[in-house]
């Protein structure tokens, strides 16, 4: 018997406002793997950390059906349902989904493009099996429209969802459950039209149309993102999937070589509360955030950062208040797209502007950053001062730059670590600082941002007391400051950055963080062992 025909249910607490029915599914739930070492045995003493839940609001979702540690894996190498491209891929192999030129080998029987006759994706689950090569011996893989990126995979990963249902039952069962906003949708020409036309067309011969429209649908609102040799592809995976949205999500995730997703406990995620993950991008504003969630997932994110003006005061949405200058510009409802914007400043006596002055200025400052030169450190910082004219200085648009100078700062020709002098040095420093002040409310905990901005923050650091140890002598106390600042940079980022694949930007820096945490604990013992305090 499968272990989701095993359920039994009980009733739990209330979720906005809903009672909800705990059901009692996944019983092997995942091996706990905390990084604190006084919690591990807690961890390890209980196998299962999760159950579904169902609400009327959200669905089924994910709840931790005990105190879940920070660090602790939620879903340990869940194996995808299906895998396949992205919508408008790039040309690629179809078996093992390496990126091919257009001088590419072709499937003898199919004719749609592999990398080779012994390409390890071939006859597999994972990649282009037999039952995919028969089907689409019919269905044209135009060249022509690849190279216009014509949509010519669309079809791809519905196919391979529709043929689970002779396959294996128990995973087409798994898959029908999941939603499809099939009415939602069916509204939404633009969306339905794409579908209808580079899906639904290719395989309705084999397939009912209605029920093709319906998988778009499941795959629209379920697929995660993974990547393998820097390819983006598109898989499903039906435990993960159950895992709400918050746009202060509790979870990170990545996914090995294998495509095998791994979900762990950014920060302590008490009893009873929703496992989440983020399905927009955290370092946009409300407003783009609810606009993508809707246009994507069909709903109105109600969070807590969106009901609320100010981010849970990170300001990533507030405006300079054109009357008096001071960063107090709120949309007075941030739940409803044309609200206007408020003073809130009382010398301002409310003081109004209109969503269009606000969206306006958003795609004026959007559109100037088109121009700047990719890597141009002085461009950006220019920006940066005309921007904050109008902008908030943690304003997204703002924050977003600042980003991309965290990370150019020491790693651009003429911008490189041992060329930047003591200011710039200091700026890197400030950036890194500010935006894991915002990082530290929308992305707390061990998040892949903190780990890369930590990293990003130890480096001038390091270089700022290489300065003063060849110029004049710090002393032991500003020694011992300087190094547990960069021990403590690098062990968190280190930590957290562990699991991130090794093709990957983000496992990249993890792995340079182990080595430079190494070469600091010499350096350290070097200097003399009272810098090590914990
Ligand atoms: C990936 S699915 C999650 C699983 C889904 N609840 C189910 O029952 O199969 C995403 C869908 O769940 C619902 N959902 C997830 N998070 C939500 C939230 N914070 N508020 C409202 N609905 C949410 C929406 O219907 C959304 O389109």
């Amino acid at each position: 018997m499968s272990k989701l025909a095993r359920r039994s249910k009980s009733k739990n607490k209330a979720t906005n406002g809903q009672t909800i029915s705990i059901e009692k599914s996944f019983e092997d739930g995942a091996v706990a793997d905390c990084s604190a070492k006084e919690n591990l045995e807690k961890c390890r003493s209980s196998k299962k950390v999760f159950s579904t839940a169902r609400s009327e609001v959200l669905g089924r979702y994910l709840v931790a059906n005990r105190d879940i540690c920070a660090g602790e894996m939620v879903i340990d190498g869940e194996q995808p349902l299906v895998v396949g491209p992205v919508q408008q891929s790039d040309l690629l192999c179809l078996g093992c989904y390496v990126p091919l030129s257009f001088e590419h080998f072709r499937c003898k029987k199919c004719n749609w493009p592999l990398c080779a006759p012994s390409c390890s994706g071939l006859y597999v689950q994972s990649g282009h099996d037999e039952a995919e090569c028969d089907l689409l011996t019919s269905i044209l893989f135009d060249e022509e429209l690849q190279r216009d990126k014509m949509n010519v995979y669309n079809c791809i990963v519905p196919l391979r969802c529709l043929l689970l249902k002779k396959k294996s039952k128990s995973k087409w069962k798994l898959l029908e459950k999941m939603e499809s906003h099939d009415q939602v949708r069916r509204k939404i020409s633009d969306v339905w039209e794409l579908n209808e036309n580079t899906v639904v067309k290719k395989l309705q011969k084999y397939f009912d149309p209605q029920e093709i429209h319906t998988i778009c649908g499941i795959l629209e609102v379920n697929c995660f993102e993974v990547s393998r040799t820097e390819i983006s592809l598109r898989a499903l995976f039906p435990e993960a999937t159950l895992m709400s949205h918050n746009c202060v999500a509790n979870t990170i995730h990545t996914n090995d070589d294998e495509l095998r997703l791994r979900v762990r406990a950014s920060v302590s995620i008490p009893k009873g509360e929703p496992i989440t993950i983020s399905y927009a991008y955290t370092l946009q504003g409300t407003a783009c955030r609810r606009a993508h969630i809707k246009k994507t997932k069909f709903f109105d994110c109600i969070c807590q950062r969106c009901s609320d003006s100010t981010e849970l005061r990170t300001n990533l949405s507030t405006l300079m208040c054109p009357k008096c200058n001071h960063p107090t510009l709120f949309s007075a409802q941030p739940l409803h797209q044309n609200a206007a914007w408020i003073c809130t400043r009382k010398k301002c006596a409310k003081y109004t502007v209109s969503r269009v002055y606000v969206d306006s200025s958003i795609e004026k400052f959007e559109n100037k950053l088109k121009f700047i030169p990719e890597n141009c450190i002085e461009s950006y910082e220019d920006w940066i001062k005309e921007a904050s004219v109008i902008f908030h200085q943690n304003h997204y648009l703002i924050t977003g730059v600042k980003y991309t100078l965290s990370l150019l700062y020491g790693k651009t020709d003429g911008f490189l670590l041992q060329d930047l002098s003591h200011d710039l040095l200091q700026r890197k420093i400030k950036i890194c600082e500010e935006l894991l002040d915002i990082a530290n409310i929308i992305q707390p905990g061990l998040s892949r941002l903190r780990g890369i901005l930590l990293y990003e923050l130890h480096a001038p650091i390091m270089m700022l007391l290489n300065h003063k140890r060849k110029t004049r002598h710090p002393s032991k106390k500003q020694l011992k400051h300087s190094l547990q600042r960069i021990l403590t940079c690098l062990r968190e980022s280190s930590d957290i950055l562990q699991f991130e694949s090794e093709n990957t930007m983000e496992g990249k820096i993890g792995r340079a963080a182990k080595e430079a945490l190494e070469s600091a604990y010499l350096w350290e013992e070097e200097l003399g062992s009272f810098a090590r305090m914990e």
